[in-house]
């Protein structure tokens, strides 16, 4: 047996905890389906964390389960002190599809969680933020534009500013970028890097790809084949910010190898 698998070790924190998670398990249907079973998971406070495993082990689960969309069946989540018995406006999230509503343009749908969370005026007040956020991910004079006239990447921006147009401390993405082409998807990561840089927000990112999770992250969380558990948390010792370039560092070929090892033999044990 591979002994780095054997040896999970606790957390690393790199600042105050802002998420919890203890003993977190979800069943599904009668029992069944086990797709997370005693999920320990401590987040820091302004750093970026990401999630990675094999195809079914649960990591969209969690990210629902810490977005209070569904519950867990057993274990407690905590944000800032608090549980999380549902959605909250300090959990910002960002799914792979953009899903913006083709008939409202890009500032409407920026402002939706506004408009169905504080009503029409709130989301009016909340204009100058929207548009300042269409600035800061490059999108300055789209505002009045529809989604079919945006491509993937633009879509995509339109969501991040979704995503924080509430001002989340928290941001929950599921693979935000991987129905883009990859020189997007590469540009729009560095982008991502900027903008939680400049928020101090937390990130907490699901992942299918290990270079993307070395390149965004401080710490890689691997998880195991269902039922997923975290069986190894990774710190990433690379300066920030990130660029492209550092792939071709001999440090990020190791953190990359470790957790490919990992992956090959301990999540699927
Ligand atoms: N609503 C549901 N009802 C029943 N089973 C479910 C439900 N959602 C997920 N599952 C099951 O739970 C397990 C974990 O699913 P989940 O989508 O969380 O995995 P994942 O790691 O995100 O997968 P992928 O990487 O392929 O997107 C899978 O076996 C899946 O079939």
């Amino acid at each position: 047996m591979n002994k780095a698998v054997t040896d999970i070790r606790p957390v690393i924190k790199l600042g105050k905890p802002v998420y919890e998670l203890s003993n977190v398990s979800k069943y599904y249907g009668d029992g069944g389906v086990v797709a997370l079973e005693g999920v320990n998971l401590s987040l820091t406070k302004g750093a970026f964390h990401s999630v990675i495993g094999s195809s079914g082990c649960g990591k969209s689960t969690l990210l629902k389960i810490m977005a209070g969309l569904t519950p867990p069946s057993k274990g407690r989540v905590v944000l800032s002190g608090k549980p999380v018995r549902g959605p909250r406006a300090d959990i910002g999230m960002m799914f792979q599809q953009a899903t913006l509503f083709p008939w409202r343009t890009t500032v409407q749908n920026i402002l939706l969680p506004v408009e169905l969370r504080e009503g029409k005026k709130a989301a009016e007040a909340a204009k100058p933020r929207a548009l300042a956020l269409l600035d800061l991910v490059g999108l300055k004079g789209f505002s009045e534009a529809y989604p079919s006239q945006l491509s993937g990447g633009m879509a995509q921006r339109a969501a991040i500013c979704r995503m924080l147009v509430s001002e989340p401390d928290v941001l929950l993405l599921d693979e935000p970028f991987s129905a883009l082409d990859e020189i997007t998807r590469d540009f729009m990561n560095m982008e991502l890097q900027r903008i939680v840089l400049e928020r101090e927000a937390s990130a907490f990112l699901v992942t299918h790809s290990i270079s993307e999770a070395v390149i965004l992250s401080d710490i890689v969380h691997v998880m195991s084949a269902r039922p997923g558990r975290v069986i190894r948390s990774i710190k990433i010792d690379l300066p920030r910010p990130r660029t492209l370039e550092m792939a071709i560092m001999p440090e990020f070929g190791r953190y990359v190898s470790e957790i490919r090892d990992l992956l090959d033999k301990g999540a699927f044990l």
